[in-house]
C-alpha cells in the first residue's frame, strides 16, 4: 500500500454528518497514528520544498495561514519547519484587536472569517492550509483576507480535496491536495 493509500485508509467516513446528505471525512484517526502524521507532514514539506510553485517566482514562503479549526493542527508545524510565520484565520468574534473580515458560504452553511490586521506585511508570500476543501468557500475567503492585507497567496494546500465540488476553479492560486475524494 502506498503512503497516500495508507493515509486514505485511516480516514473516518461519517454519512449524514453534520447534516443529511453530507459525508463527513474525519482526519483525526491520522493524528492518532504518529507514523501516519509524520508521513502527512513530510508529504506537504516535500511538495513545498522540491516543487517549484510558479506564483512564488523564486521567492520564499513568508507566512502559513491556517484555517479555523483543523488548519490549526497543520499550519504551525509546517510554518516552523519552513521557518515561516503562522497566522490564524478564525471564525468571527474570536480574535482580539482590529480585524479584516470575509463572509463565505461553505458546504453546509454560511460564516465569517477574520484575520488580525498587521499579521501579513504588504508583498509577503502566503500559503493557506486546511484539512479539507469542499466547495472552496472558506479557502476563497482566506485568500481575500490575505489580499486585504497586501499579501499574495501562492498556493492552497489540503489533506483532502472533494474533487466533485471543483474548488480549484474558484481559487486565485494552485491547489495541492494529498488525497482526492470523488463522491
Ligand atoms: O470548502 P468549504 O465548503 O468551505 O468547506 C471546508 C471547510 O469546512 C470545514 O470546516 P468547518 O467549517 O466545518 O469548521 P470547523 O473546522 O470549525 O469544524 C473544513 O475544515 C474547512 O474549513
Ligand atoms: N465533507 C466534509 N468532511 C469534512 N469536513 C468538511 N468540511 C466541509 N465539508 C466537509
Amino acid at each position: 500500500m502506498s503512503d497516500v493509500e495508507y493515509l486514505k485508509s485511516l480516514l473516518g467516513v461519517h454519512h449524514d454528518f453534520p447534516k443529511k446528505d453530507v459525508t463527513f471525512l474525519d482526519i483525526f484517526p491520522i493524528l492518532r497514528d504518529p507514523a501516519a502524521f509524520e508521513v502527512l507532514i513530510t508529504n506537504f514539506l516535500d511538495h513545498l520544498t522540491s516543487h517549484t510553485i510558479p506564483s512564488l517566482e523564486g521567492g520564499k514562503i513568508d507566512v502559513v495561514v491556517g484555517l479555523d479549526a483543523r488548519g490549526f493542527l497543520l499550519g504551525p508545524i509546517i510554518a516552523s519547519r519552513l521557518k515561516a510565520a503562522f497566522v490564524p484565520v478564525r471564525k468571527i468574534g474570536k480574535l482580539p484587536g482590529e480585524c479584516v473580515d470575509a463572509e463565505y458560504q461553505k458546504e453546509y452553511g454560511k460564516d465569517v472569517f477574520q484575520m488580525q490586521v498587521g499579521t501579513i506585511q504588504p508583498g509577503q508570500n502566503a500559503i493557506v492550509i486546511d484539512d479539507l476543501v469542499a466547495t472552496g468557500g472558506s479557502a476563497v475567503a482566506a485568500g481575500e483576507l490575505v489580499a486585504k492585507q497586501g499579501g499574495k497567496t501562492v498556493e492552497y494546500l489540503f489533506i483532502i480535496e472533494a474533487t466533485f465540488l471543483n474548488a480549484r476553479s474558484k481559487l486565485d492560486a494552485p491547489l495541492y491536495s494529498i488525497i482526492q475524494a470523488d463522491g
